[in-house]
């Protein structure tokens, strides 16, 4: 063919070659052209807002590494606390410290209440999320929906309480069973399995079998989910990447694939109760959210229902298919974050083996040795609390917020960002700023104890985990009270051991969540007459 247009393969090679890495560098110099323009007009009409240099094509992606949030910390400390970035040809603006996320969120909540408008977000919960989904009237009712049902059910300690416990206790036992005599294990797949079983009990009345493979395999991809819907992912400000093979094509079919069977999933727990329920009768949060939106099978139409109780979109203005959707947020929200702040808990625990011991003998003090803990107890517990807080602190397990947008135009800190802005929230650089907290690099729970040994609720309270304003964590309450009873249970119940045959590594995971890296511990029994727990 060469022949026959009269090049020879050496022709075509001194020829054409040349001819296309020019025209290559001249698209490259003209795109690097435009991102220096868009650089030095962005916010014109008021000041620009700082940040670095977008490279074309790619912005900063490239720059922000595995740990976007010790990226933007950095960024911080030479753009100041409000600064944009590019990814792809996004915009973001990136809001740092306290004071900063506090006047963005709190003060101007309802213009920074928006998600983006990616792709990603609208395949989570059938296109129905309340964590992803755009901020509109219809989303507000969603909301209260979802915060009235959990407050039923949640808000005062009982059924919560008895869930956790069985659940503590189901644990300890698996735990007993996987190391038998001490031998180390593997503890995340088991506790994965215990927070989600919490709020598989809160929210179907009944938990998931330890053998239900299907149960089990979808908790194992969680962590593939929060790489995709993170801050700094790139699957949304990137699409071109999705045309070709490469680790962002893989990663957005595995999503899409793993949010299809993870809704299924719900769907089917759901479909059992909607098959049983009694109107008047609410046994789980199911019932509950079926009483408010009806229990007609999804898609088949309106929610009128004998028995009086369905409401109908025309008062709610949502459809039956909320229910599942609901469901499906709360379960996706509630496990991955648990189980990470389990796990640094045990992290920790193994890592110093002097504070476990002074918090087991708070716990013999308070609790004694005849009944287990209890969430009544918390107040009495102040060490334990402070290990708690200082545990969510460090390790900061949901450095940066589900990506927000504005909602209008807005100005912050004298500059102006247009309307749909995507906002990334950085919830670390609050809990490691040097000018709130002594050596925010070391581990040290006593920082939230008074000196009369009481636990100060007000630094307490200020550790930034659960985000702030419209957006904030609906199960933050719900939250601190699982915590605090799985792990006053673990601790009166058992010794946890670092393995000796494998150092604890430094290093943790990335995604919407952080965790450590996989790590093995030993169990044994405190009290082998006078446990509760007795081993399998
Ligand atoms: C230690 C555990 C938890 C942590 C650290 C945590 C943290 C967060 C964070 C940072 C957000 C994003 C807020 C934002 O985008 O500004 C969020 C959203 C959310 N969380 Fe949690 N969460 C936890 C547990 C839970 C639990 C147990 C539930 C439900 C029972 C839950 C339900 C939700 C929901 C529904 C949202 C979406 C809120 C919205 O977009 O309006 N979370 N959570």
């Amino acid at each position: 063919m060469d022949v026959a247009l009269g090049l020879s393969e050496g022709g075509w090679r001194l020829q054409v070659q040349p001819a296309l890495w020019l025209s290559l560098l001249l698209l490259l110099c003209l795109e690097a052209g435009r991102c220096l323009r868009d650089w030095r007009r962005s916010g014109a009409g008021s000041r620009r807002l700082p940040g670095p240099f977008p490279w074309p094509l790619v912005g900063n992606a490239l720059q922000l590494g595995d740990s976007p949030h010790l990226t933007f910390a950095r960024m911080a400390r030479r753009y100041g606390d409000l600064f944009q970035i590019r990814l792809g040809r996004r915009r973001v603006v990136v809001l740092n410290g306290e004071a900063t996320i506090r006047r963005a969120l709190v003060q101007r909540s309802a213009q920074f209440a928006g998600r983006p408008d990616f792709a990603s977000f609208r395949l989570v919960s059938g296109g129905r999320s309340l964590a992803f989904g755009r901020y509109s009237e219809q989303w507000r009712l969603h909301r209260r929906l979802a915060q009235s049902t959990l407050r039923a059910f949640c808000g005062g300690a009982g059924l919560l309480e008895q869930c956790v416990s069985s659940e503590a206790c189901r644990l300890i036992e698996a735990f007993l069973r996987l190391g038998p005599a001490g031998r180390p294990f593997e503890p995340a797949a088991e506790l994965a399995a215990a927070a989600a079983n919490v709020m598989c009990s809160l929210c179907f009345g009944r938990r998931c079998a330890d053998d239900d493979r299907e149960f089990r395999r979808l908790l194992g991809l969680s962590e593939r989910f929060g790489r995709a819907v993170g801050a700094g992912s790139l699957l949304d400000v990137m699409p071109w990447l999705r045309a070709f093979p490469n680790p962002v094509r893989a990663l957005s079919r595995d999503f899409e694939r793993l949010n299809r069977d993870f809704y299924r999933f719900v769907g089917r727990q759901v479909a059992r109760g909607r098959a049983t329920y009694r109107p008047g009768v609410r046994r789980h949060m199911s019932d509950a959210l079926m009483a408010a939106l009806g229990r007609c099978m999804p898609g088949k139409g309106g929610n009128a229902q004998p028995g009086g109780e369905a409401q109908g979109p025309g008062r709610l203005g949502l459809e039956p298919e909320y229910v599942e959707s609901s469901v499906n947020d709360l379960l996706g929200a509630a496990q991955d974050t648990t189980s990470a702040a389990l796990s640094w808990i045990l992290f920790h625990l193994v890592r110093l083996p002097g504070l476990q011991s002074r918090l087991g003998q708070e716990l013999d003090r308070v609790v004694g040795r005849e009944r287990l803990p209890r969430a009544d107890d918390r107040s009495r517990l102040p060490s334990l609390e402070a290990f708690i807080y200082e545990t969510l602190r460090y390790s900061s397990f949901v450095p940066l917020t589900i990506p927000h947008a504005t909602t209008a135009p807005v100005e912050l800190d004298g500059y102006r960002l247009p309307a749909d802005t995507v906002v990334f929230v950085n919830q670390w650089s609050v809990n490691h700023d040097r000018r709130k907290w002594a050596e925010p690099g070391a581990f040290e729970p006593s920082r939230f104890l008074r000196r009369d040994g009481s636990l100060d609720r007000e630094l307490a309270a200020s550790v930034m985990l659960f985000s702030a304003g419209k957006r904030r964590c609906l199960g933050e309450q719900l939250s601190k009270t699982q915590l605090f009873l799985f792990t006053a249970i673990l601790l009166h119940q058992c010794a946890f051991r670092a393995n000796p045959a494998q150092p604890l590594s430094a290093g943790c995971t990335s995604g919407l969540t952080i965790r450590p890296r996989a790590f093995t511990l030993s169990v044994t029994l405190r009290d082998k007459q006078r446990g509760i727990v007795s081993p399998a």
